[in-house]
């Protein structure tokens, strides 16, 4: 705020003329005071010559303090004028910013003054320290030149700055001799640009004579190179430090896949695990960027020979696997070769096998056809539960031949044989009167006809050795079941190589009539 920097304004003041000088201005005057206080401008002037010797040539004054008022009126109004003037001329003269002269009366812009004092506070500042600069690294004594020389009326503030800075350098004065002592290195936070740099060096030359400008720019060179490769050093020193932390980054992340190796290693072999206390011993004892990086080294080379080692065991592994292919192959070749020659035989064989069941068929049917093509069975019945055995007619039984014995001729009438394919006695079984017949139905299966039937009077057994008993069991089957079991039994098993249809039909021939047993309807006489 406007009091905050009053306040300053006056501290600066009292602090640069002296407490004594500045006894009409109080550490913290009200606006009317600091004006008041000013007005006459014997503050202001001594400060600005404090700052800028001679910038006010003849400051008026009152010696006797005792006679001063306190608003300074024991002066006249032109003595005041006079030194506000001049004051006001030395700030131009300094680049900085003024203000009227009637700011100091009442009424007046007090702000404006308030601005100028402050600048020239910080014109103080900067030049001071622009000095101490200047004195911390030169050695530049000889003042030989007004500052007035350097500083053009109404220039701006910064640009006098950096101008009146400048002309620091040139004011004191630089010998050849003086100036091999200037060191270049300014501050790295200097205030000097390229620009004032070359001013500077401008006007170092510029009142020098000419045969002395060589050996003084030989020494500003000089100079500038020691000054560069002092900061090229210190740059250097700062990227082997950013290096080193860098290392020891990398180091740190090393020594996490560092116990990733050393994991393996003591899982692939018990004899590397000194490996991993190496790399514990290691990570543990990271010092330096050397000792680490010949840890790694370490490990990495013991990590290498290991996987080297496995490396040749994997060949070792597929070279064994590769001959033991190769064995494979040959005995699979072989197997193959042999497998083609069975299969050749097969093949051969299978283009047989139908010639050779033709042949086999017809040798088969030939059999059948010699064995009889009508063939003449003779079953005789065992007497029915009730009836007396006695009483038989059948003197004999033989395997072909059957006697029958008639009871009402005498001598060699009495007895007549005949003979038949086969004859079957009372005791025979179903089985054994169908196993005569079964050769017959393969004919049928190999495309032949066949007929079987039974003949004889009322009573003698046909149904029984056709069909069976009334109460039918597995034993009792008789011929026709048998056959048609056959049938089916026949066909499955050539299934893979014949089609078979079969189809059945029950027809019966009574008093010389046919009846189709089948048929659901009314029957129907066949005449055929
Ligand atoms: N080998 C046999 N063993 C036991 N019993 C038999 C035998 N043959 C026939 N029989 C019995 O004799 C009786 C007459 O037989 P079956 O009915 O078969 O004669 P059939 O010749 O068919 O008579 P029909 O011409 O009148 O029909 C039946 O009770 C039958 O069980």
């Amino acid at each position: 705020t406007l009091t905050v920097r009053r306040n300053e304004a006056a501290n600066w003041l009292r602090r640069t003329v002296g407490v004594v000088c500045a006894k009409n201005l109080a550490e913290e005057p009200s606006e009317e005071e600091f004006r008041v206080g000013l007005r006459n401008g014997i503050i202001l002037c001594n400060a600005v010559n404090k700052i800028q010797p001679g910038t006010v040539p003849k400051v008026v004054e009152v010696h006797s303090v005792s006679t001063i008022p306190s608003d300074g009126s024991a002066l006249c109004a032109y003595q005041y004028f006079e030194n506000v003037r001049n004051f006001l001329t030395g700030l131009q003269d300094l680049g900085l910013p003024t203000f009227e002269v009637s700011d100091l009366e009442k009424g007046g812009q007090g702000v404006r003054v308030v601005d100028c004092v402050l600048a020239l506070k910080s014109f103080a500042e900067t030049k001071k320290l622009g000095k101490q600069s200047l004195f911390k690294h030169g050695g530049i004594v000889k003042p030989s030149m007004s500052a007035k020389c350097s500083v053009r009326k109404n220039e701006p503030f910064m640009k006098a700055m950096t101008r009146s800075h400048s002309a620091e350098l040139l004011r004191d004065g630089v010998s050849p001799e003086q100036t091999l002592g200037l060191d270049c290195s300014l501050e790295p936070a200097e205030t000097i640009t390229s620009d004032s740099i070359r001013m500077l060096v401008q006007t170092i030359i510029s009142d020098k004579k000419p045969e002395e400008v060589p050996l003084l720019v030989e020494s500003l060179l000089s100079k500038v190179i020691h000054e560069f490769e002092r900061r090229m050093a210190n740059q250097n020193d700062l990227m082997d430090e950013e290096d080193h932390e860098s290392v020891t980054n990398h180091v740190k992340t090393d020594e996490e896949d560092n116990s990733c190796v050393t994991n393996n290693v003591k899982m692939d072999d018990e004899d590397h695990n000194s490996v991993g206390s190496t790399g514990d011993v290691s990570a543990a004892g990271l010092v330096n960027g050397d000792s680490v990086a010949k840890e790694i080294q370490a490990m990495a080379d013991i990590h290498f020979e290991l996987q080297k080692k496995q490396i040749q065991d994997m060949k070792s592994n597929i070279c064994t696997v590769k001959s033991g292919i190769e064995q494979f192959k040959l005995q699979y070749s072989e197997d193959l070769a042999k497998l083609g020659n069975h299969l050749r035989t097969i093949s051969h064989a299978a283009s047989g096998y139908h010639k050779v069941l033709e042949e086999n068929r017809k040798l088969y049917n030939q059999i059948q056809d010699l064995r009889g093509n009508i063939r003449v069975y003779c079953r005789v019945r065992p007497f029915l539960p009730g009836k007396v055995s006695s009483s038989s007619s059948v003197a004999g039984i033989e395997d072909r031949t059957i006697t029958l014995m008639t009871s009402s001729k005498q001598g060699k009438d009495a007895r007549k044989s005949f003979t038949f394919n086969r004859v079957f006695g009372p005791l025979a079984t179903q089985a054994e009167v169908f196993v005569d017949m079964q050769p017959l139905v393969r004919s049928v299966l190999d495309g032949y006809n066949v007929c079987i039937f039974a003949y004889g009077q009322t009573g003698s057994g046909k149904t029984f050795t056709m069909s069976g008993p009334k109460i039918l069991t597995e034993e009792g089957l008789g011929v026709n079941y048998r056959a048609l079991n056959d049938l089916f039994d026949i066909q499955a098993q050539r299934r893979d190589t014949f089609c078979y249809e079969i189809s059945v039909q029950m027809m019966e021939i009574y008093n010389e009539q046919v009846r189709d047993l089948l048929h659901s309807g009314p029957n129907k006489k066949d005449s055929k």
